[in-house]
């Protein structure tokens, strides 16, 4: 796909397949076109030329109002989430999608009501137990550690239980520490949630660790896709990140 602002092309003929069940990243330095990929991916921009796919489902444009129900969700780099409100709250606003407005106005206070009202909150208690958030589920949002609303981020998306889950540099801002964490529970999600996981991100030491393959974007061009030693070693990934000449016996130091 290719996608232009005003002369500038972000993304030029850029192609991504993902394979059920894999964490699959996207890397490159500032302006390579990465958010440009996820944003299409998410339904926020539209491609000037190309489609995406969801299984055997494509769209020239994505429906954004309709992602859920295609079974996929996102987290956004700079935190998306209710600060004066809750972990469980925020956790269940994940839900919120579930139930069309017109007719929560009609079942409100009905059994059928309080029964989707139950089965949410399970939901919400399964997700926030198994990302470790049970001891701070009652907490503010807005009062946590940064790495923790990470946390709570991921578990906002994986509440509706997606088959594709977006995430945005989900290490950005957080500690050598946390990202050893978060590391582990984005690897849990596709494990036991069963998620397929598409991850774009600055760090490139986490992103070689955790993903089966990894794509290299720069100025919107992909130059490399492949397993993480594929593209550790490939010439043009280094030239990119290092901005130099490369030498036969030179690999990426990460
Ligand atoms: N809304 C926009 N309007 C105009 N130009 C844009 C817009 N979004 C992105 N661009 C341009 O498209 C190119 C790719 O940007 P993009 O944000 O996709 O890169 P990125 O790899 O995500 O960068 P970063 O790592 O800095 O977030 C850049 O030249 C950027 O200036």
């Amino acid at each position: 796909m290719s996608l232009t602002f005003g002369g500038v092309a972000a993304l030029l003929d850029v192609d991504l397949h993902v394979a059920e069940g894999e964490i699959r990243a996207v890397i490159g330095p500032n302006g390579a076109g990465k958010s440009s990929l996820l944003n299409i991916v998410s339904g926020l921009y539209r491609p000037d030329q190309g489609e995406v796919w969801f299984g055997d489902r494509s769209f020239r444009e994505v429906p954004t109002s309709k992602l859920a129900t295609h079974g996929v969700a996102r987290t956004f780099q700079n935190l998306a989430l209710f600060k004066g409100l809750s972990v469980f709250d925020n956790v269940l606003m994940g839900l919120a999608h579930r139930v069309r407005a017109g007719l929560l106005r009609q079942i409100v206070g009905s059994p059928l009501a309080r029964r989707i009202e139950a089965e949410n909150r399970a939901a919400a208690e399964e997700v926030i137990s198994f990302l470790h958030l049970s001891e701070v589920q009652d907490r503010m949002v807005g009062t946590l550690p940064y790495g923790l609303q990470k946390r709570v981020e991921l578990a906002r998306a994986l509440v509706v239980r997606p088959k594709l889950l977006l995430l945005d540099e989900p290490f950005a801002g957080v500690t050598v520490t946390e990202k050893q964490e978060l590391s582990q529970h984005v690897r849990n999600a596709r494990d036991s949630f069963g998620a397929t996981i598409v991850l774009i991100e600055h760090d490139i030491g986490v992103v070689m660790e955790l993903s089966d393959r990894v794509a290299v974007l720069d100025y919107g061009r992909k130059i490399a896709d492949g397993t993480p030693d594929q593209v550790r070693a490939d010439p043009a990934v280094i030239d990119a990140y290092l901005g130099v000449a490369h030498e036969d016996d030179t690999e990426l130091a990460i």
